[in-house]
């Protein structure tokens, strides 16, 4: 068995049971013992398993077979709800090379979904961005409601995870809920990511998604079992990336920018990346569980977090100080997704 590089970097991320956070019946004690471990993961790698969830895995494969079906239709039907439609609402379906993560095309097609909300929703009616309906697909029959009951069921697992994130700090277990969350915004993505070279003409290798950090506080990750997620890491004071191989019935966690800069850099937002390998489609599928569009997003005061300052702009993937952002979750997250997808942003945006 293999130990994390203390000092340097980390060689491993931990698979943790977060079953007492989703069991109202369970004592506290067994809830700050897991949040204990959520902690330290968050300290070192800012990336877990979490494996005990409770989400229905009927309705997890349910969810995979419809999505490969979708994935399998002809390019054109597809495109029949490209994101083009889905306005300033960001969501529908983009092919390949469609999103730009680090400044160059993924290779990967995708499905951006969200919240669903109707047209009388206050940020709908007023026109905020990434807020609005669903663009879905008439094929295969189903894969609507196997998306809303999926999202509704991770949308619990966020707050119970986000609770224990709480506990683990030493703050109430409502503390983000009660600042940030109590409305989260919900973004949800199926993403296929097919086979092929995985080294340019040029050289360079062929990204799935290229290097990056997730925005929010906390990401929610289904993986096949094709591989490919490496999280950045260090060993001897030079990078190096480690896998994250599909463990089964788990969610690979991490957390994002919002987090790492209410907690002074001590929660890491960790950069990761996609390459697949396997020789076939790698289906994934992220749920954001993030801030609500109007939070404010303020440093925590917390003794456990006392005397932490960050700067990391330097060695960040997008050279950002995440550390020096005021602002509503909405006005950091409009900066990040206008980057990504430049064309659609001059369009919808
Ligand atoms: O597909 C994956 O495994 C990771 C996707 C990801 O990092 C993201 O969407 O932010
Ligand atoms: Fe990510």
């Amino acid at each position: 068995m293999s130990t994390a590089f203390a000092a340097d970097g980390f060689d491993r991320l931990p698979v943790i049971d977060v079953r007492a956070l989703t069991d109202p019946s369970s004592s506290t004690a067994a809830r700050k013992s897991v949040a204990e471990r959520m902690g330290a993961a968050c300290r070192e790698s800012g990336f877990f398993y979490a494996v005990g969830h409770g989400v229905d895995a009927g309705l997890q494969s349910h969810l995979e077979r419809l999505s490969r079906r979708f994935f399998a239709l002809p390019a054109e039907e597809k495109m029949a709800i490209r994101m083009a439609l889905g306005g300033r609402a960001w969501r529908g379906y983009f092919p390949v090379g469609g999103e730009l993560t680090s400044g160059r095309p993924d290779r990967k097609e995708g499905l951006y979904l969200g919240a669903e909300l109707g047209p009388d929703h206050p940020l709908v009616r007023a026109g905020t961005p990434l807020h609005g309906a669903n663009l879905f697909p008439s094929e295969p029959p189903g894969l609507r409601d196997a998306v809303l009951e999926y999202m509704a069921a991770l949308t619990q697992l966020g707050h119970a995870l986000m609770s224990g994130i709480a506990l683990s700090l030493g703050l109430a277990e409502d503390y983000f809920a009660a600042r940030y969350t109590a409305d989260p915004l919900v973004l949800f993505r199926i993403f296929n990511y097919p086979p092929g070279e995985d080294t340019a003409e040029d050289g360079q290798p062929i990204w799935g998604v290229g290097e990056h950090t997730d925005y929010g506080v906390l990401t929610l990750l289904k993986q096949d079992d094709a591989g490919g997620l490496q999280v950045k890491s260090r060993q001897g004071g030079q990078v190096c990336w480690i896998e994250a191989p599909p463990v089964p019935d788990s969610f690979v966690c991490n957390i994002g920018d919002m987090l790492d800069r209410m907690t002074r850099g001590v929660y890491r937002s960790t950069p990761h990346r996609v390459r697949n390998r396997a020789g076939r489609d790698r289906l994934s599928l992220p749920f954001f569980f993030d801030p609500g569009w109007t939070a404010a997003i303020h440093p925590i005061d917390a003794p456990a977090l006392e005397g932490a300052t960050a700067d990391d702009a330097s060695e960040r993937w997008d050279k950002q100080n995440v550390h020096a952002f005021q602002g509503t979750y909405g006005d950091y997250l409009l900066g990040k997704v206008g980057k990504v997808f430049p064309d659609l942003k001059s369009e919808v945006l």
